[in-house]
């Protein structure tokens, strides 16, 4: 892997870079100018969601710089009220409108279930999930997935599912590695992303990745998208300033020891947003 428009590639072929931009709280008051500064840094995959209106942005930004769209990676989810077969068609509808794009790169459901208590999720997934097929065979969106499915989800999709889910967006970065999960997802050929892959800078001062960070020569949030990269995991680092996003891909001229990667697997639970309901026990 020398740079993070190296692709891997998912189950139908379809290429995916192994970095992307996140873009929840990037573009405020739907400012572009955060979106442009991206793309003249290099990223070219852009992770968004109806949730983070950012779309338009990113729709208005690809647009102005010129570049074919066919260079860009464009990812975007359906939201918790935006689940049930006829009503994920309808979000997708809004989400190209916006963006300004005729098909997607990628599309997810945002979250397994609507609330904790939510007690019909399995049937509300597996509808989604057909409305999410259907538009993947229409060829509207070229690779199809889901985003914060733990085991259970997983098995209940998979169980009922024509087409597999080929990508799972979770919360991972050093300290909060869901290891099941990603086990689970690689052993199956579903790419794990990570969300908040700098713990949302929560990670950043540990000892281990501070020390790591001496010893290599780069900062704690490159030790962190570096030891992603090795575990076959897809980070999506979210920055404001040009200098972090470069920073953020400088990571490609270095390699963690496997000694290291071992430290880094078995630190202590560390960082956790606190937001899977489904994770009472690692508070
Ligand atoms: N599927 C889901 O449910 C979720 C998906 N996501 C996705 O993941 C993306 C990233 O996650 P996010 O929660 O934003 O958290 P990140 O782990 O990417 O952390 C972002 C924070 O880290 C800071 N930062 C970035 N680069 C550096 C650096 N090199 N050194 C020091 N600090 C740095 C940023 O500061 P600054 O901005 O000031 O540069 C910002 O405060 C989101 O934007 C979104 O696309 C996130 C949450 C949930
Ligand atoms: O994608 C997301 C961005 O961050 C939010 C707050 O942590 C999450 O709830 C959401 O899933």
């Amino acid at each position: 892997m020398n740079s993070m428009k190296d692709c891997y590639e998912l189950a139908n072929g379809v290429k995916i870079p192994c970095m992307g931009y996140g873009t929840y709280k990037a573009a405020e008051g739907n400012n572009e100018s955060i979106i442009k500064t991206a793309i003249e840094a290099g990223y070219r995959y852009f992770d968004t969601a109806s949730f983070y209106d950012t779309e338009e942005a990113i729709g208005r930004a690809i647009h102005e710089s010129g570049i074919p769209r066919e260079e860009f990676f464009l990812s975007s989810k359906a939201w918790k009220t935006e689940m049930g077969y006829e009503e994920v068609k309808k979000a997708f509808a809004q989400t190209l409108e916006k963006l300004g794009t005729d098909y997607l790169d990628m599309y997810l459901i945002h979250w397994p279930l609507p609330n904790p208590e939510y007690k019909d999720w399995k049937e509300l997934d597996i509808e989604t999930w057909r409305g999410l097929e259907e538009l993947y065979k229409a060829g509207k969106v070229k690779a199809i997935g889901v985003s914060n499915f733990l085991l259970h989800h997983l098995e209940n999709l998979i169980q009922n599912c024509e087409i597999m889910p080929m990508a799972d967006q979770i919360e991972f970065h050093p300290g909060f590695t869901q290891e099941a999960t990603v086990r689970y997802c690689q052993e199956k050929g579903i790419y794990v992303q990570a969300w908040s892959p700098l713990g949302r800078k929560r990670v950043l001062e540990h000892p281990l990745l501070v020390g790591l960070a001496e010893k290599y020569n780069k900062s704690a949030a490159q030790i962190c998208l570096r030891y992603e990269i090795q575990r076959q995991v897809i980070p999506l680092p979210k920055a404001s300033t040009k200098e972090r996003m470069v920073q953020n891909y400088q990571v490609f001229d270095f390699e963690i020891e496997k000694e290291d990667m071992y430290r880094i697997d078995s630190m202590q639970p560390a960082g956790w947003s606190g937001e899977h309901p489904d994770f009472p026990r690692v508070k």
